[in-house]
């Protein structure tokens, strides 16, 4: 096929990239705008094969199109295409055959080709921002974070992005994403020695696109310290207050600045990652209110349950045992009818305080009824949960409680049990009731073990 000259300028005209191909897969016409994209001249691409260009992964893969399209197909297909340079793009392209007229012979074919690695880059921010958005009312974990961390970053071309905690004048590194050198989460920085420090003090997206090139950041601390010559930061306010920083840096200069649509997308990022920290504070805020006991602080049965499962998935490898023992007030009937159930609250409090003192920090001490506590004691000595629970009992015994002008004292009924391999808390809780049942009928203020 001859290209007049028409025709050429015509092509050159075109705001896409244009190619002519022969059945060779050789290249026998680019446009201007294929010249500029890819770096190469007509001339010198003029017979050479597509695979000059193109690498060899995606090459086997456009080829067998080629293959369809020599045979008279019009395809149109986005993919992303590696090329021989190492650049991954996301390309549109449309492939249409050149016919003969008169015999519809296929001679090579035409190859329209759009960038649309930018577009496709915002449309997966946009993906995940809306999932994000779109899933308020479900538990949304920390790990979307680091999801639109790489997403923020593959869209800006950027090395690293950062959500950082900014606690006074620390900067904590709390989420990252990066393809240079690995800073561990938890790492902390002088918030002056970073650029962060210009977006908390702007309240304000901060975007340069050349550190070296800008006045204002040519002499900052955190131009010597880090590598990052271009630099794009937004504050993350989570329930009106400064939470921290996002931000996406690279060691390598931007050639055009950040433009309107990347820093609206990379603020739609921030606003993502503050609803998913809102969220999960929220979460979390939720799960101490199903665990804990309102009046008390103490945690309730339901933690009790869900940590004897945990305890039991760690079986105990040395001759210690797990305890479980029931604590329960003696003739508290008694205090709320004599001093009121006010004064009965308090005297709740008070003894899960001294209990909460008394045992190791990995036991679990749980407000399971109106006067019952129960004591987990996992991994333990035999003789250590005897001595532990005698403690108890002395302890609450030799309190006394002040109110108004009164004083009051009270005892504890213990029953006690040596949770058996493979026994459910229900048996065990079964075991421990009995023995508190001992406790009461053989005169209160005493510790029954169920086996003794
Ligand atoms: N103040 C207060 N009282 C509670 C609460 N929950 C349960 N109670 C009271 O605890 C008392 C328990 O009474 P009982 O089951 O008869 O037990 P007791 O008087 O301790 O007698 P024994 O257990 O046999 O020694 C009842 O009066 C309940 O009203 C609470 O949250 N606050």
């Amino acid at each position: 096929m001859k290209l007049d000259h028409s025709f050429e300028k015509f092509a050159n005209s075109l705001p896409f990239l244009f190619a002519f191909v022969d059945n060779d897969r050789c290249y026998r016409f680019v446009n201007s705008s294929f010249e500029a994209f890819f770096g190469v001249s007509l001339q010198d691409i003029k017979g050479k094969s597509i695979g000059e260009i193109v690498g060899p992964q995606s090459y086997a893969k456009v080829s067998k199109l080629h293959q369809r399209v020599l045979k008279g197909e019009e395809l149109h297909f986005e993919d992303e295409i590696r090329l021989r340079d190492g650049r991954r793009l996301q390309l549109d392209v449309r492939y249409i055959p050149n016919r003969d007229e008169h015999t519809g012979e296929v001679h090579g074919f035409f190859t329209l080709i759009n960038d649309i690695t930018k577009y496709a880059g915002a449309a997966e921010v946009l993906r995940a921002v809306h999932d994000v958005v779109h899933r308020q009312s479900q538990t949304l974990s920390l790990d979307r974070i680091d999801k639109l961390l790489r997403l923020g970053c593959h869209y800006l071309n950027a090395q690293t992005g950062i959500a950082s905690r900014i606690i006074k004048d620390d900067y904590i590194v709390e989420y990252i994403h990066t393809s240079g050198e690995p800073i561990a989460p938890g790492t902390c920085f002088n918030v002056n020695t970073t650029y962060c420090s210009t977006v908390l003090e702007a309240e304000a997206v901060v975007a340069i696109e050349s550190i070296t090139d800008n006045d204002d950041f040519q002499s900052h601390p955190c131009a010597k310290e880090l590598e990052a010559e271009s630099y794009i930061g937004f504050p993350i306010r989570v329930n009106g207050q400064t939470w921290g920083t996002l931000s996406f840096s690279n060691p390598t200069p931007r050639i055009t600045p950040f433009s309107e649509l990347e820093i609206e997308l990379v603020s739609l990022v921030c606003s993502a990652i503050e609803t998913v920290l809102l969220n999960s504070s929220k979460t979390k805020r939720l799960e101490q209110l199903a665990y804990s006991d309102f009046l008390t602080g103490l945690t309730n049965r339901l933690y009790l349950t869900e940590r004897f499962e945990d305890i039991k998935a760690r079986t105990n490898t040395t001759s210690n045992i797990t305890c479980l023992a029931l604590v329960d007030l003696d003739h508290f009937k008694k205090v709320n009818d004599t001093y009121g159930h006010d004064v009965g609250d308090l005297v709740l409090q008070r003894v899960a305080r001294e209990l909460s003192g008394i045992v190791r920090s990995t036991d679990c001490c749980s407000r399971v009824g109106g006067e019952e506590f129960a004591l987990l004691l996992p991994d333990i000595p035999r003789n250590k949960s005897e001595q532990l629970l005698a403690t108890v009992r002395t302890v609450i015994d030799r309190m006394r409680i002040t109110f108004d002008d009164s004083e009051l004292s009270l005892t504890v009924s213990i029953g006690a049990t040596a949770v058996g391999e493979d026994e459910s808390l229900s048996a065990a809780y079964k075991q421990a009731d009995l023995a508190l049942y001992q406790s009461k009928k053989n005169g209160r203020n005493q510790v029954t073990w169920a086996d003794s």
